[in-house]
């Protein structure tokens, strides 16, 4: 048995790629779970990435769709915060999925989040918040990270992420994500890929015992 983990982020100045880049090297660590990048479309015109002073997106990182959430075993959404709540390109790929609400596609799916944010205080976990209803509608299995790595309760050093998946405090400067941000989105990337592992093999046996049961 194998299993498919997307991890599918936006990012304007690659902090939450790097996290997402993390995130992949923690899920590789799990046999049979095969974990692919994917970018969230960009919906912004590229003269205001250029008034923003955005990197190139990189190349070799496909396009999120529709399809490939339909088709993965489970899904870490990568999100850097806007005025307290996701961006549009999240809001504009969620909003792309009826299709799959109608037909309850997503339903039993696993998905969780990751996130960054520019300062220690600046949303993440009202960020989070704020994809929940989606996951609900879908009737999707949200999986938050819980107290993953022992950092997520310590105070010694400021660190983005928490209970409800990894993070960074971008800031302006570009020592972040730190390598402790850095080692958890390993930690929630393994953590998540063993979720995906157990709920595919748990479903499998119980369709094998249902099999059993009716004969
Ligand atoms: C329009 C806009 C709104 C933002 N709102 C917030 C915010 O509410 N809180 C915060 O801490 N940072 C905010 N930021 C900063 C971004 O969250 C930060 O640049 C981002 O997380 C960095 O991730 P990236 O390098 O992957 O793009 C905002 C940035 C933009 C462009």
């Amino acid at each position: 048995m194998s299993a498919t983990f997307a991890i599918a982020y936006y990012s304007t100045y690659e902090h939450v790629y790097k996290l997402a880049q993390a995130v992949k090297r923690g899920a590789d660590r799990v046999p049979n779970v095969d974990a692919q990048l994917y970018q969230i479309p960009e919906t912004l015109p590229q003269d205001v990435l250029d008034k923003m002073h955005a990197p190139p997106k990189p190349a070799n990182v496909p396009q999120f769709t529709p399809d490939v959430l339909t088709k993965v075993d489970g899904t870490l959404f990568g999100i850097p915060t806007r005025f307290g709540m996701m961006p549009a390109q999240l809001k504009a790929f969620f909003d792309s999925t009826g299709g799959q609400w109608a037909q309850g596609a997503l339903r039993g799916k696993l998905a969780g989040t990751f996130f960054s944010t520019n300062t220690q205080h600046g949303g993440q976990e009202s960020t989070a918040y704020v994809t929940l209803p989606f996951f609900a509608h879908h009737g999707m299995t949200y999986v938050p990270f819980g107290s993953g790595h022992p950092a997520v309760t310590s105070t010694r050093e400021v660190i983005g992420g928490g209970f409800w998946g990894a993070g960074t405090v971008a800031g302006g400067d570009d020592v972040r994500p730190s390598p402790l941000e850095l080692e958890i989105a390993e930690a929630q990337g393994e953590q998540f890929a063993r979720a995906i592992w157990a709920h595919k093999r748990g479903e499998q046996e119980l369709a094998l015992l249902e099999k059993a049961r009716a004969q």
